[in-house]
């Protein structure tokens, strides 16, 4: 779907909802207030007097009065608090990236992969914890029980509510790149070299990556599309459509939703460094899985990180879960092989896998997580159904190169995208179909359990540029 019908699509929606009945209000009457209060302005840029003025280490400013509101610009220092990418070369530098530096490196090498016999019983390696839903604390979410008579209610309040949560947990991507097009704008006096490297320089602040950004410069200027766009406005929408034609393109084919088992438990391993958010996200899932039904069991795979466990544990207990959990330092493939052995005896129906997130090479990386697949795979034939590598958005190019490590180090199978509520660049997730061609499977909006979202491009689209786009 083209940007703008989903603008429109998006916008009517929007209209519907703040317009119940069909009587006219005073407002409605109004053809100004009439327009969604995303709009943006619609600025001629012709000279410098007409230009938005930006100074640096001011707000900047947009010209139309409801898109100021509706869109509060954020400051420079809001959109460059994010440390510059890093480039690093191996896992553990990239985990460095993180802001909680973890306090030890593990050579997974130096472990041995489990005997068969030790394998067969595995006993003291690992613990089952039921956790009763009674005895659980209450999970941050309340669970929603529909009747089949509100089902079709039910769907559109959930639709709205993830609409709502990408709005939200895009506000600060939304602003930043707000941000930064007004800058550009506020340049901009004619289509010419220098229009061309500052919109690249404008994708590359915007984590859209160094490929994707050249990608949109040529193919605007093949098109010389730009050349009939006079005002700011209209240079501002032809831009955003072209960025999402590109992405649309490299995204065909693309597998988004979860894959589940055809029969028996569902395995899915998350793999990422240190800090990215792979408990959480687990966590999160967990909650959603069993919101739904399904008999969950996650499995404490990464013994290496002092309190990883307990962390996951709290989660289990939230969620009303039950965990399998190892020994500190212990191995970890013990405990998948015993959770994976609980999963199938005790008909779960989801079984998440932890591991580690720092390791100190990238051959450590590759037998570890090479092994505890192995074990998977030999319980359950197709397991692991998913292999989700989950990244933090906020560390910008370096998420990249963390996906390019994961990615020779086992096959990932999609991608989580955390704390894109944290960062004023999400044109990372346009990095990555561009460049990795491995779906975003769900994204983090936030810290709360019902902060997980299936990715869903319309909506990420929408909450990335409303306000900046205008629909006629
Ligand atoms: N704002 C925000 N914070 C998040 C999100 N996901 C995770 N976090 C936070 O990120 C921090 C690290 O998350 P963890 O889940 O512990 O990360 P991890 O990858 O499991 O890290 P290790 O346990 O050290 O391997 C925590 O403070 C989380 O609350 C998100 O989507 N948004």
């Amino acid at each position: 779907m083209g940007l703008f019908d989903i603008f429109k699509r998006k916008a009517k929606k929007e209209t519907e909802a703040t317009q119940p009945d069909a009587t006219p209000t005073v407002e409605q009457a109004t053809p100004a207030a009439a327009e969604p209060a995303s709009t943006a302005p619609e600025t001629v840029v012709t000279d410098e007097e007409q230009a938005t003025p930006v100074t640096e280490g001011m707000n900047t400013v947009v010209t139309d009065a409801t898109a100021a509101e509706a869109e509060p610009i954020a400051t420079p220092a809001d959109a460059d608090s994010e440390e510059p990418a890093a480039v690093e070369a191996s896992v553990s530098a990239a985990a460095e990236a993180n802001d909680e530096a973890p306090a030890e490196e593990v050579d997974v090498a130096a472990t041995e992969e489990p005997t068969p016999a030790a394998v067969d019983n595995p006993a003291p390696a690992a613990e089952v914890e039921s956790v009763s839903a009674e005895s659980a604390p209450t999970a941050v979410e309340p669970t929603v029980t529909t009747t089949a008579d509100e089902d079709d209610e039910g769907d559109e309040a959930d639709e709205a509510s993830v609409e709502t949560k990408y709005e939200h947990g895009l506000a600060k991507s939304r602003s930043g790149f707000g941000e930064r097009l007004n800058r550009f704008l506020a340049r901009f006096r004619s289509v010419d070299e220098d229009f061309f490297d500052d919109l690249e320089e404008l994708m590359i602040e915007s984590d859209v990556g160094y490929e994707m950004a050249v990608k949109l410069s040529d193919s605007l200027r093949d098109e010389v599309k730009l050349q009939n766009a006079k005002s700011s406005q209209e240079v501002s929408n032809v831009i955003i459509e072209k960025m999402v034609e590109l992405y649309e393109a490299a995204g065909e084919n693309e597998q988004v939703a979860l894959a589940t088992a055809p029969t028996g438990p569902t395995v899915i391993m998350f793999v990422g460094v240190n800090g990215a958010g792979k408990t959480t996200t687990i966590g999160k899932l967990a909650a959603r899985y069993k919101q739904a039904g399904k008999k969950v069991l996650l499995a404490a795979g990464d013994t290496f990180r002092a309190g990883a466990a307990e962390q996951l544990d709290v989660w289990a207990k939230r969620d009303g879960v039950d965990i399998v959990t190892g020994p500190e330092n212990g191995d970890p493939a013990a405990v998948v092989f015993d959770a994976v052995k609980q999963a199938k005896a005790d008909n779960y129906d989801i079984l998440l896998v932890d591991t580690a997130g720092r390791l100190q090479n990238k051959v450590n990386l590759m037998n570890e997580l090479a092994k505890m697949k192995r074990i998977l795979t030999r319980e359950i034939p197709d397991a692991p159904h998913e292999v989700l590598l989950v990244l933090d958005a906020t560390t910008g190019q370096n998420a990249l190169n963390q996906a390019k490590i994961f990615n020779d180090s086992t096959d990932v199978t999609g991608i989580v995208l955390t704390k894109l509520d944290g960062t004023a660049r999400g044109g990372i997730v346009l990095a990555i179909r561009n460049e990795l061609h491995i779906p975003v499977k769900l994204v983090g909006l936030g810290e709360q359990v019902s902060d997980l979202a299936d990715f869903d491009a319309s909506d990420f689209v929408y909450g990335l540029f409303k306000g900046l786009v205008k629909v006629d």
